[in-house]
């Protein structure tokens, strides 16, 4: 079993036939594996490796510096996060890894933020103004190639081609960066623990390193192998939840750092605007298939995942 590959130019061709062609593929993943890599995004490849970069720089920054912009300190979760702060999977290790969480930037006067002040507001951002333009770039860039792609979704499943793109208008989608540091003995396994990501779809950026490993149906682990230039897309739990299961939101996994070696991957979390009604899509009902669950908002979907992942979170 492998990850399929599929290319967004043929997704946005003015040509209908590799359109249709690229929309089978695509249609394909989502239903059978929920993972998938992405070429052709249109994000350049110097965009790219300043990303990486940027990351390394960041996280080489002192530990003192970082903790200015601790991840505890803020109430709608931007900003960074030590090393065993999150746990992915329920049962094993706390995850060996350091992030950066931002998001749009919200000031504190838009209503939003009093209603959803765990969501929405303003992030931390790095003292390095280098960092934060990076970011700000990117987060652009990646935004657009996840709209593309959510209307190639929202077309092979027959809907409007705005059906989903709608729901981004001020949205909680989160552009994090990581660093797995090498493990500090043998046993530690974790890098990141198996989970299924929350929201509709999930683009990931990664080094040249590995370690990141998908759980096929049949039980087997596989892995997600570096190709340059590519994204790693996966259906989030939030997108299964719309499509009626019809589009799966698979559990994957990252293996902790051998002794020497330094992972760095910046996913990006697309997520709708939180008052976002997710009801099962209308093409994947019917008679014989029912809707499976009851209509829900976005972000209370998403708050409650979080809840279950993050420590300090418990006591809020
Ligand atoms: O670092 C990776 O390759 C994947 C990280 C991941 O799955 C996550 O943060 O949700
Ligand atoms: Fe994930």
């Amino acid at each position: 079993m492998s990850i399929p590959l599929i290319n967004l130019e043929n997704l946005i061709s003015e040509d209908l036939s590799a359109r249709q062609a690229e929309m089978a593929l695509l249609d394909k993943a989502c239903r059978e594996i929920g993972f998938f890599y992405l070429v052709n995004t249109g994000i350049p490849q110097s965009l790219i490796n300043k990303m990486m970069t940027t990351a390394k720089n960041f996280f080489a920054k002192p530990l003192e510096e970082k903790l200015k912009i601790d991840i505890k300190n803020s109430p709608n979760h931007r900003g960074y996060g030590g090393i065993g702060e999150e746990q992915l999977d329920e049962v094993n290790k706390a995850d060996w890894k350091e992030t950066f969480d931002m998001a749009l930037d919200i000031p504190s006067d838009n209503p939003l933020v009093a209603k959803y002040p765990s969501m929405y507001g303003p992030n931390q951002n790095s003292s390095d103004p280098e960092v934060v333009e990076a970011l700000q770039e990117y987060y652009v860039a990646a935004f657009e190639v996840s709209q593309k792609l959510l209307t190639a979704m929202a077309q092979t499943l027959k809907l409007e081609g705005d059906f989903f793109s709608k729901c981004f208008k001020t949205h909680v989608t989160v552009l994090r960066m990581i660093h797995y540091p090498p493990r500090p003995e043998q046993s530690h396994d974790n890098g990141a623990g198996a989970h299924t990501d929350y929201g509709c779809v999930t683009l990931l950026l990664q080094d040249q390193t590995g370690g990141l490993q998908v759980k096929h149906r049949n039980g087997e682990w596989v892995d997600a192998t570096p190709i340059e230039g590519a994204l790693v897309v996966n259906i989030g739990d939030l997108m299964q939840r719309w499509t009626n299961d019809q589009y799966v939101s698979t559990a994957h996994r990252v293996k902790a750092s051998d002794p020497g070696i330094h992972r760095y991957s910046i996913p990006f979390f697309v997520e709708p605007d939180y008052e976002t009604e997710v009801a099962c899509v209308p093409t994947c009902a019917s008679e014989e298939m029912p809707a499976k669950y009851e209509s829900v908002l976005a972000g209370d979907w998403i708050q409650s995942r979080f809840d279950a992942t993050y420590d300090y979170r418990d006591s809020e």
